[in-house]
């Protein structure tokens, strides 16, 4: 059949969160893209995958929704996340979008998850949404 055509691109400015996360996830959560981008792996996921330049009209009949670190980044500037899981689930789907047009055994997908192990370990001390509330001793 024919190339499916892009998707709309991300974040949807006109439909952002009512209740966004709190500044401090966001940061935590910027902090660590920006770790992830600087590993060498990370180079093809640091923009959307290129349809023309790599020559797949076809991707996105495979990938509805393509997703790439400039994209989390872009989505937590824009406060259009509403909780912390989704932008765990964000990077998630970057990395089995490539898993499924690729194949599991690929190089580019170790590489993938190369820096989803690596995203993982700096999530994990994750902060909650609300911060413990400063004890003033009387
Ligand atoms: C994640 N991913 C892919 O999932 C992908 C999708 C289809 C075909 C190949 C690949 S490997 C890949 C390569 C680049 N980029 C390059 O190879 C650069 C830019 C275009 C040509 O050289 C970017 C994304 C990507």
């Amino acid at each position: 059949t024919d190339p499916a055509p892009k998707p709309p691109t991300e974040p949807d400015l006109n439909n952002l969160p009512t209740n966004p996360i709190p500044k401090h996830q966001q940061q935590f959560a910027s902090r660590v893209i920006k770790i992830i981008k600087r590993m060498k792996d990370a180079a093809p996921f640091l923009a959307p995958v290129d349809v023309e330049k790599l020559k797949i009209p076809f991707y996105y009949n495979y990938i509805t929704r393509p997703m790439d670190l400039s994209t989390i980044e872009k989505k937590l500037n824009a406060g259009a996340y509403e909780d912390i899981q989704h932008y765990i689930d964000d990077f998630n789907l970057m990395v089995n979008n490539c898993i499924k047009f690729n194949g599991s055994d690929s190089g580019i997908s170790q590489m993938a998850r190369n820096i989803q192990a690596s995203f993982e370990k700096h999530n994990l001390n994750i902060p909650p949404r609300e911060l413990p509330k400063k004890e003033t001793h009387s």
